[in-house]
């Protein structure tokens, strides 16, 4: 399915893997068809040409909101984008006007919010992020401006996110088309509160989702002139009856079921009900409880919805009575009776249950036994009594249980619709399909059939409009869309609806005829289809049949086929319930019209089915269809993992693969003149007036220089088919071709420069190492010229100081010797001054300090008496008197401190 690309060594690609189904890699060599590519896991492997798609080295890191905007529309490109958007919780994105969501598994409430609703509202698809809300809108304003109803199809796997989706779009249409004020419980208010009633009743916990819808579910919203919101209708598809009997670990039963044995003691007691562990349609699985789920709180909720949506407390009680009765019945046990294969409530707690259930449906407990042991059979002359052997009767009592249920859902659903009201005036509607995408298991039953088969229409619907808008959109961009095919699965719905000769006309063949079995029908079929290319026969199976749909083969397995299309209520059920006291009980079984109880005319489940589908498709093709198509990123329900196999096989059997591919054989390609020259510009490289031409002179200039066919340039966007991938590799290649250039003289220019830096650097470092050496040479003679001149210096100073020295010696001697003489005479006279006036100097000191102490005023001082006495006495006092007078008194004592 590859493009035929022209790769070159270095084109990034796309290879499959077995692990991851795509890995992205580079081309290393490319031998004949043949390339050599080296993965980003790091492994090296050798892939044909032909296996290979390209990847964009442009795709921006934030992925595209819309995969019409991606360079290469192809699944690993898709597959990318998607993760990317995915991992930063960008978890929706448009292929042209389908909406893929894939579930976060997380809540993500600012996505929703009321801001988030008036942000939405009135802007087009595309000004904003993806998002259901944008959708509903589109659908709304389409509705208002052009009169024409809508219809929005939710699909995808169990699991993927259709309910809440579905919920988004509902909440928004109210937000549009409500009322506001005060007005009692509006219509869409009624609506959104039908959603808890038909969970409760009609969702489950399943091995791949913990609230699967077991149903499908076509919300029909009408709208009046003004476009409020002024009536609705919900239509339900193929409730999944064999759950209320049959339950095996992990999964649960009904919610509902869980939420009456967790109901407040009053009605415990009232419905007669226990734990729920001590029934048996719920005990068969280990789980009861379920995380995230609080049962008592759920019961409530529910009860409150129903008030909401008109269900009075008289109803609501009958219907919580019909439900506790359904548990008591599987709590029935049989044991072989008295008479040969007959049969017999097995003990007294069997007999309590078939009372208990008697009494809540308000019917005779021995009516009731007689209707589970017994069969009446009407013969031509006879009526015929049959006793029911226990496997018999427990079957027969399994049949009453789905049946009763079943019922009680359709009474659910029209009580909501004559509650929320048509609006027989209504000019326009938007219908929400909720349904369940295509199934493929291990073991494939009858319902997997009939969800196929839905399947197989909605993608006829699908593809047919997809193609229709493709049509349109060239239409409108006048171009030429003639050559664009794609495949129609009529012959697969041939093969199961044609009448007659189809599958399931066969199959209400065999339950027509009383000797038929599951065998017989697959014989039959065997015989029937051998030739036919959309049918084979397992080799090892014997009662296998496998259909080739267009999301991959499926294998039925015939057993329980029979049974399960058989719509009819046992005569004995009918004739007990319809006779109830209770007068809700009664209504689920009215009376049959008189001819059609005597009539033999054949009802089937399958040819029900089939009629309610061709309604739906009728009301579905008079209306402009918005699709939207959810992922489940996971089977282990958690976030942040995402599993690209998983999804891919969603996207094919969802259709979207099918949808890029026909949008690929048209001109699936949009871009605007200055995004084109941006990008292709480089093609036409020397194309000289590409700047100074206008947008379209430019466009179609580089287009022709790429002589391609395939493309609408009159208009802008520019429209491209297929022949966009081979100007993105052209683009890609001339690019790699310039790089290459751009390459080989980036490697010339530096060994250039290497060569020229290493001559340079070897003379360079040669000329420094002579100058160096010159300088070396001339410092040296220099030094040496230094060195002898001061030598010469210091020879000279040494002689000059000697010289000075000898003179400086020979005149300090002579100093010396006339300062000798001269001091010698002066010396000699000074003595003899001095010897004459030493002894009066002398005598004049010793006065002078003796007067200084006598002229003190120290009283305290005083001369000893005997110092007048002192022999120095006498010469001193004549040459002093005069100038120290004569003591006052005479020094008696002497001078000491007292
Ligand atoms: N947009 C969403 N945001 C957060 N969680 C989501 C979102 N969509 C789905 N989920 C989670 O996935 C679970 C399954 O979703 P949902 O019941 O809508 O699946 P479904 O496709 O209707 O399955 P089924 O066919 O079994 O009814 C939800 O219960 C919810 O936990």
């Amino acid at each position: 399915m590859a493009a035929s690309v022209n790769f070159a060594v270095g084109s990034l690609v796309w290879i499959e893997d077995p692990d991851v189904s795509w890995i992205d890699g580079q081309v290393l060599a490319i031998t004949g068809d043949e390339l050599k590519v080296q993965c980003t896991s790091d492994k090296t492997v050798v892939v044909k040409a032909s296996s290979v798609y390209p990847k964009d080295p442009e795709f921006p890191s934030c992925g595209v909101d819309d995969m019409t905007k991606l360079a290469y529309l192809n699944e690993p490109g898709v597959l990318q984008n998607l993760k990317v958007r995915y991992d930063i919780n960008e978890i929706y994105t448009y292929t042209g006007n389908i909406l893929i969501a894939v579930n976060p598994f997380r809540r993500l409430p600012h996505l929703y919010d009321g801001h988030m609703m008036e942000q939405y509202k009135g802007a087009a698809i595309g000004e904003l992020s993806p998002h259901p809300f944008a959708v509903a809108d589109a659908a709304y304003r389409q509705m208002i401006n052009d009169q024409i109803s809508q219809s929005i199809l939710v699909s995808g796997e169990s699991g993927a996110g259709k309910t809440e989706s579905t919920k988004s779009l509902m909440r928004y249409l109210a937000f549009m088309g409500g009322r506001s004020g005060n007005e009692g419980q509006s219509v869409e208010q009624k609506v959104l509160e039908s959603n808890p009633v038909l969970e409760a009743f009609g969702n489950a916990k399943t091995v791949r989702n913990n609230n699967s819808s077991r149903f499908g579910k076509f919300v029909e919203l009408q709208f009046d002139d003004r476009g409020r919101i002024s009536g609705a209708a919900i239509r339900t598809y193929l409730l999944e009856r064999s759950r209320v009997c049959q339950v095996s670990s992990p999964e649960r039963n009904y919610h509902c079921f869980y939420m009456l044995c967790a109901a407040p003691p009053e009605d415990i007691k009232k419905f007669k009900v226990g734990s729920a562990r001590s029934f048996r349609y719920l005990n068969q699985s280990e789980c009861i409880e379920l995380d995230g789920l609080d049962d008592p709180k759920e019961y409530l909720v529910t009860r409150k919805a129903m008030d909401v949506v008109g269900i009075s407390a008289e109803e609501q009680d009958a219907i919580f009575r019909v439900v506790a009765a359904v548990l008591h019945l599987g709590n029935i046990v049989f044991a072989k009776g008295s008479e040969p294969d007959s049969s017999e409530p097995k003990d007294d707690d069997a007999r309590k249950h078939l009372k208990i259930a008697a009494e809540l449906f308000m019917c005779d407990e021995k009516g009731l036994e007689d209707s589970l042991c017994k069969r009446v059979i009407v013969t031509r002359d006879d009526v015929i009594m049959k006793v029911l052997d226990p496997v018999a009767a427990t079957i027969n009592r399994d049949a009453l249980a789905k049946i009763v249920y079943s019922r009680l859902f359709d009474w659910l659903v029209n009580k909501i619709n004559s509650s929320i009201g048509q609006d027989p005036d209504s000019k326009s509607l938007i219908g929400v399909l909720d349904i369940y995408g295509f199934e493929s298991f291990k073991t494939n039953s009858f319902e997997q059939f009939c969800i196929n088969l839905t399947n197989e229409k909605l993608q006829q619907h699908f593809n047919q409009h997809v193609f229709k808008m493709e049509q349109e959109e060239y239409t409108k961009e006048q171009i030429d869309w003639s050559y664009i095919e794609f495949i129609d699965n009529q012959d697969v719905l041939d093969l199961i609806e044609k009448k007659p000769g189809g599958i399931l006309a066969l199959l209400d063949e065999a339950c027509m005829f009383p000797k038929s079995t599951n065998e017989t029908f697959a014989t039959k079929l065997y015989q029937t289809f051998k030739d036919h290319k959309r049918f084979s026969k397992p080799k090892l199976a014997r009662n296998d049949f496998t259909v080739c749909h267009y999301a991959g083969d499926v294998t039925y397995q015939t057993e329980f086929f029979l049974d399960k299309n058989k719509d009819y209520v046992v005569a004995e059920h009918q004739a007990l319930l319809s006779a109830s006291k209770c007068s809700f009980v009664s209504s689920l079984f009215p009376p049959l019209p008189e001819e059609s109880s005597k009539s033999s005319k054949f009802s089937s489940i399958g040819a029900r089915f089939k009629q309610q589908l061709q309604s739906l498709l009728e009301t579905l093709n008079a209306t402009e269809p918005h699709y939207i198509r959810c992922v489940k990123p996971n089977n282990a329900l958690k976030p942040a993992i995402f599993e690209n196999a998983n999804v891919l096989q969603q996207l094919r059997c969802g259709g979207v693969m099918e949808a890029i591919r026909i949008s690929c054989a048209g001109y699936p390609t949009r871009k605007h003149f200055n995004e084109f020259i941006a990008r292709f510009g480089i093609l036409a490289t020397n194309v000289s007036n590409l700047s100074s031409c206008d947008e379209v002179t430019a466009c179609k200039n580089i287009l022709e220089k790429v002589k391609l066919e395939g493309y609408q340039v009159d208009l802008n966007p520019l429209a491209f088919g297929p022949i966009i991938k081979m100007l993105c590799q052209m683009a890609r290649h001339r690019f790699e071709c310039l790089r290459r250039e751009d390459a080989c003289v980036k490697i010339q220019k530096y060994c250039r420069r290497f060569f020229a830096r290493k001559s340079y650097n070897s003379m360079y470092s040669s000329a420094v190492c002579i100058q160096a050496g010159m300088r070396g040479m001339t410092a040296r003679s220099d030094l040496l010229f230094r060195r002898k001149q001061k030598a010469a210096i210091l020879i000279q100073s040494q002689c000059r100081r000697h010289l000075a020295r000898l003179h400086y010696l020979k005149m300090k001697r002579s100093a010396i010797v006339m300062q000798c003489a001269w001091r010698g005479k002066v010396a000699r006279r000074e003595l003899r001054k001095l010897r004459m006036v030493s002894s009066s100097f002398l005598l004049f000191i010793s006065f002078f300090l003796l007067k200084s102490v006598l002229l003190s005023n120290d009283s305290q001082l005083s001369l000893s008496s005997c110092i007048s006495s002192h022999a120095w006495s006498v010469p001193l006092s004549s040459p002093f008197l005069t100038v120290f007078p004569p003591l006052k008194s005479a020094l008696l004592s002497p001078m000491v401190h007292s």
